[in-house]
């Protein structure tokens, strides 16, 4: 291996406008060092300068016609980022901020998370600058179609398989997998986080917030410490926010905050079921935003980040880079013992420095969060077999999950009461990406 930092300095010369992506790299380049010099495998291979080009990078034109019979065009992309352990795997994201850098940062973190899994799954990600706010449903419906015309020749379901991620749920799921089906004439595990009346998998759309906590309390209990009573400031009130919150709330720890992006709530006493379910519905099946959310001493703070509230347990869910150097500075003046990244990436490498000095324990996105994507394989295993198993069999299995990974992480961290989690996760699934690696030789 030529030096480390070389090989970095020459990515950034290449991609010079790839920020999102150079972080990612940089954030595992800090801890495989050790890795690399004991392998003189890995090295001579250039096991890791090959995982810095992803497989293959797919972008097309998305042209669909809105309401009003005007032609609109988006960008597409699919990053089919390494197939070493399995098909392609990772989710869709459409949002208007997206460009290739994004889909290169997240398909790079996928491809170690989905190792984490212990699932075979290669990582990959994609989606477009399309914007489903404010859009029709009957316009979501027409991009989705547009946005398969092109890419159902590049998936499969031992090729790549798809899911969701910010702007994608369960609605824009059925879009897609309908317009695969009419498209190909054939059911097969294309996507993933399909209904679970047809063909999906219970507890996926709940998988990866539920996992997060299920990774929270192995953390405590690892230091003898519990989730019960902890105060959880958690951002976000999609997908994972949501349902990190949930299982928060049925573990007795109190969910303070959510956030969306125009500013966030607070309940000092923390939210109950009851108001949960009255959040859920309102970004579920309204979609609407919270500041639209009234209910008895819960306080709306307009254009804000939650940061500066009282609480030890940081749930950052809403998108990467959300915090900031200036807002961690604020929690660590706080109560702050834990951060848990239930987004992908969501600390600035300033914020992550700053906690890491002061001892605060990071679980990080590749393990965290893992647990979406580890109930996507088992919607694959299930579609596999023409089977669907109930809920309480997919939770158990993801619980399992989580626990397996959360004790390799233990593993390949630093030891010590509270392990360097960051370090266990990229060690941990750089090894099992590696080993695949070099074992389909030069190619
Ligand atoms: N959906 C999944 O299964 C998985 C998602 N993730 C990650 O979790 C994060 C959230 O994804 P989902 O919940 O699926 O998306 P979502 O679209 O359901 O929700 C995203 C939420 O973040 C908020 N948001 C977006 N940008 C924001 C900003 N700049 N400031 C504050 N709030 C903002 C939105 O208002 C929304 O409430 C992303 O980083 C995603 O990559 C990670 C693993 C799996
Ligand atoms: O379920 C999946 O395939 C992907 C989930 C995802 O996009 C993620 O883990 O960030």
């Amino acid at each position: 291996m030529s030096d480390f930092s070389e090989i970095i300095e020459t990515l950034k010369q290449n991609t010079p406008e790839e920020k999102q992506f150079h972080q990612a790299v940089e954030e595992v380049a800090a801890d495989i060092g050790d890795e690399l010099r004991a392998h003189e495998d890995y090295r001579a291979n250039r096991v890791f300068e090959r995982l810095l080009v992803p497989d293959r990078i797919i972008q097309f034109r998305v042209s669909w016609l809105d309401d009003d019979q005007n032609i609109q065009i988006n960008n597409g992309w699919r990053v089919q980022y390494n197939n070493a352990l399995g098909p392609y795997k990772g989710g869709l994201r459409f949002a208007p901020n997206v460009r290739l850098d994004t889909f290169k940062f997240l398909g790079f973190e996928q491809t170690f998370k989905n190792a984490l899994t212990g699932l075979p799954m290669g990582g990959g990600k994609g989606g477009s600058d399309f914007d489903p706010k404010g859009k029709s449903e009957h316009e979501v419906m027409r991009f989705c179609q547009a946005f398969m015309q092109e890419l159902y020749r590049h998936i499969g379901s031992d090729r790549d398989v798809p899911a969701g991620d910010i702007g994608v749920g369960n609605r824009e799921i059925g879009f897609l997998y309908g317009a695969y089906k009419q498209l190909t004439g054939r059911h097969e595990a294309v996507l993933t986080g399909k209904n679970p009346g047809f063909g999906g998998s219970c507890v996926r759309k709940e998988a990866t917030g539920y996992g997060c906590v299920y990774f929270l309390m192995n953390m405590l209990a690892h230091c003898d410490d519990d989730i019960k009573g902890k105060r959880c400031a958690v951002s976000g009130a999609g997908n994972v926010a949501l349902y990190t919150a949930k299982k928060l709330i049925e573990r007795n720890a109190k969910v303070v905050t959510l956030s969306d992006s125009q500013g966030y709530i607070i309940k000092n006493d923390g939210f109950d079921f009851e108001e949960l379910e009255q959040i859920i519905e309102l970004k579920e099946q309204k979609r609407g935003t919270l500041a639209d959310f009234e209910a008895e001493n819960v306080r709306y703070h307009e254009g804000k980040k939650p940061w500066g509230e009282d609480f030890e347990i940081a749930i950052p869910a809403a998108t990467q880079n959300e915090v900031s150097g200036a807002d961690m500075a604020k929690m660590i003046d706080g109560n702050l013992e834990i951060v848990c990244e239930a987004a992908n990436m969501p600390l600035q490498a300033e914020a992550r420095e700053k906690a890491q000095e002061k001892g605060i324990v990071i679980a990080p996105a590749k393990a965290a969060n893992a647990g979406g994507v580890a109930v996507s394989g088992l919607e694959r295993s299930q579609n596999a077999m023409h089977l669907s198993w109930p809920a309480e069999k997919v939770d158990k299995r993801l619980r399992k999950i989580m626990k397996q990974i959360h004790k390799d992480c233990v593993a390949c961290a630093q030891d010590g009461k509270r392990p360097d989690y960051i370090q266990g996760a990229n060690i941990a699934g750089f090894r099992r990406v590696a080993d695949a690696i070099l074992a389909y030789g030069v190619v």
